[in-house]
């Protein structure tokens, strides 16, 4: 499953390059204002950060929410406390698009992360002429030498990777280069199965310094404060945000 989706979203842009060339989108690109130091923003704080996501169907749950003004549900999301916004842009099962994202950029404050399956530069210079100031990189999706090259050109824009990462194998590929900010997520994205306790289990190999980013599975406030205790620095919710009263859950889950 994981492969279909990256296939498609290869397709996708593909696409979209057939209309944008890649030299337009990567001056698009280098034309944008410096991305957001999404490393700053993400710190370890005394308290757990939250990356709230822009999510409107998925693979597993299917339709989720309806989601007509991305950059509505964004700006409460940044009211409601979010340290960073998630715009998930795949459009054949997210039902997302680059549009949300730039809506969403030029209606906050706050990094705003690209959250596709990417594996082609052309989607990084994408996200970053539609103005992300980070990319997922999802280790399972790539070999390391892609893995590589993606995420230096990431830097190279000046933006920052949340290096995706779903067992001890991927973690130590994802610290192999030079991940700042790693992602551990409950979600197999093949089988759609949730694990609450991966993040636990791989959190203590995540070097001080790195930081630990707690995905998927979060229902309530006791969830985050589950993977607060398990040594989260920031925890990224999409469906009990799109589905709930965005300004309310994200005081409740940033309360614990
Ligand atoms: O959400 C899915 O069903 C899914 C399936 C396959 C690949 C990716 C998928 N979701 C992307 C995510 O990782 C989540 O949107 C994100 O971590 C938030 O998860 P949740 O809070 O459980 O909605």
């Amino acid at each position: 499953m994981l492969a279909d989706l990256v296939a498609g979203a290869l397709h996708d842009a593909s696409d979209r390059r057939a209309g944008r060339g890649l030299a337009e989108v990567e001056a698009a690109a280098l034309a944008r204002e410096p991305a957001i130091d999404a490393l700053v923003s993400l710190a370890p704080a005394d308290r757990v950060k939250i990356i709230a996501e822009v999510k409107r169907s998925s693979p597993s749950r299917g339709a989720l929410a309806e989601i007509p003004d991305p950059a509505a549900l964004a700006s409460s999301y940044e009211r409601g406390g979010a340290s960073a916004i998630s715009v998930l842009t795949e459009q054949r099962k997210f039902g997302g698009s680059l549009a949300d994202l730039e809506a969403v950029r030029n209606a906050v404050r706050l990094p705003v992360l690209r959250k596709d399956f990417i594996a082609d530069p052309y989607q990084v210079f994408e996200a970053r002429a539609a103005g992300a100031d980070l990319v997922l990189l999802i280790v399972a999706a790539l070999d390391q030498d892609d893995l590589q090259g993606l995420f230096t050109l990431t830097r190279e824009l000046g933006m920052t990777a949340l290096v995706e990462t779903h067992s001890a194998d991927e973690l130590s590929r994802a610290l192999d280069i030079g991940a700042g900010l790693v992602g551990v997520n409950a979600r197999d994205l093949s089988t759609f199965e949730l694990d609450q306790e991966l993040f636990g289990r791989l959190a203590g190999h995540i070097p001080s310094g790195v930081i630990r980013v707690a995905e998927s599975a979060v229902k309530s406030a006791a969830d985050v404060a589950h993977y607060r205790e398990a040594g989260a620095d920031v925890v990224l919710v999409g469906e009990a945000l799109v589905t709930g009263d965005p300004v309310r859950t994200l005081a409740e889950f940033l309360a614990v």
